[in-house]
């Protein structure tokens, strides 16, 4: 305790004269941040109907969708889209953007402040595939940034999402279902990352009281925004080169079997956690399944529509070698229970809505 008090002290001498770092900037936050009890985080939400959320990483697969959601739930003028990347235009007149390098600590501190931010989704990352060709990147963005994240949120007081993913588990985690607490020895350094992002979230959460929030995403598929370089990416691109070419060059084994969800059911059970009391949350961290399949199932379900689509396969050894250490199925019962997740996409409700979006929409009207 006498540590923990001259800690404080001397970070309060210190406050502004120069970027902080690890437990000093922590120690510089406001008074709760010793309370574990995590049931009460009174500055979570400043304005109880209309958080003031900030997504970092903005610009990839998911952000530009969550934010749509998210607008539509709290007012456009009260979710801010956040990249390093320039955005498309439509991205930028429908809603505020700003630049965010989540490795600036002080700039990141700057937007929280000036824009008084009580919710943070955290976003940004380096996926799997692109962590194995750049460890170093993903070292820096996914391990350093998060401590930013960690530290910015602690310190303000935030809500913060932190996604994690079916990477965090390894070759030795059971796999069919793996359940929320299990081994988890990752083979990636975006696993890697991912379970460290877990352990210091749920550290912070007890420690500090930090309002760490964290699901365990599946692969995810979307029809309008194009996935950044994982693992998973096939499920994606095979319904593009379906709707345009008939052709698709598959890089992993045909019967490799993942978890998957329709982007509707990630987003929303995003929302969900946001949303949920932080008393119904006995764990930090969750899994969250919808479906599984294999190359093999997901071509045959399309085929239903596009009969002509020829799918081979041209193994890449990196993503096959990430995909067979991963699970087949998440157990995702807790979730279910403590704040009511359920999915609501199938393999042929997926297959359909996303043709439909890729402008086949009457061949699938005539299939179904
Ligand atoms: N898409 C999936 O299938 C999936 C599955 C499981 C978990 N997740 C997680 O969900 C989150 C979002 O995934 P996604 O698919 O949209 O990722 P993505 O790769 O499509 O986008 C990541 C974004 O992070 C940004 N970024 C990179 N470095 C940055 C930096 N220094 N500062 C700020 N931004 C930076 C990139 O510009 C990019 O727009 C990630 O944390 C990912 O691990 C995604
Ligand atoms: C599964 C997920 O984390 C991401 N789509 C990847 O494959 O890397």
């Amino acid at each position: 305790m006498m540590l923990v008090m001259q800690l404080m002290k001397s970070a309060v001498r210190h406050a502004g004269s120069r970027p902080r770092c690890g437990v000093e900037r922590l120690i510089g936050s406001s008074s709760r941040q010793f309370s574990a009890s995590g049931r009460t985080h009174p500055s979570s939400c400043t304005d109880a109907d209309h958080p003031k959320i900030l997504i970092t990483g903005g610009l990839g697969q998911l952000g530009v969708g969550l934010a749509k959601l998210l607008r539509r739930r709290f007012g456009k003028n009260n979710v801010i889209l956040s990249d390093i990347r320039k955005p498309p235009n439509d991205v930028y007149l429908n809603g505020p953007f700003i630049f965010s390098d989540i490795l600036d600590y002080k700039n990141l501190r700057e937007i929280v402040v000036n824009n008084n931010i009580s919710w943070l989704v955290h976003y940004s990352a380096v996926l799997s595939a692109v962590g194995e060709s750049n460890v170093a990147l993903a070292k820096e963005v996914n391990i350093t940034g998060l401590h930013n994240i960690l530290d910015i949120a602690t310190e303000h007081g935030l809500r913060v999402f932190v996604p994690s993913t079916i990477g965090a588990f390894g070759p030795s985690s059971p796999k069919d279902p793996t359940p929320d607490l299990c081994v988890q020895r990752p083979r990636t350094i975006y696993g890697v990352s991912k379970v460290h992002a877990e352990l210091m979230g749920e550290y912070y959460h007890h420690r500090y009281g930090l309002d760490f929030r964290c699901l365990r995403y599946p692969g995810i598929i979307s029809a309008d925004s194009q996935p950044g370089g994982g693992t998973t990416d096939y499920a994606v691109q095979i319904f593009h080169a379906a709707a345009k070419t008939g052709c698709f060059e598959c890089n992993l084994r045909s019967d490799t079997r993942l978890p998957m969800m329709y982007i509707d059911d990630c987003l929303r059970a995003t929302l969900e956690i946001l949303e949920a009391p932080a008393d119904t949350l006995i764990s930090r961290t969750y899994n969250i399944n919808a479906m599984s399949f294999t190359p093999h199932n997901l071509t045959q379900e399309i085929q239903k529509v596009l009969p002509d689509l020829k799918v081979t396969y041209n193994v890449d050894p990196v993503r096959q070698a990430i995909a067979d250490g991963w699970p087949m199925a998440l157990e995702d019962s807790a979730a279910r229970r403590d704040w009511g997740w359920k999915h609501e996409y199938d393999l042929p409700e997926l297959v359909q809505t996303m043709l439909t979006h890729i402008n086949t929409g009457n061949q699938v009207a005539q299939a179904y």
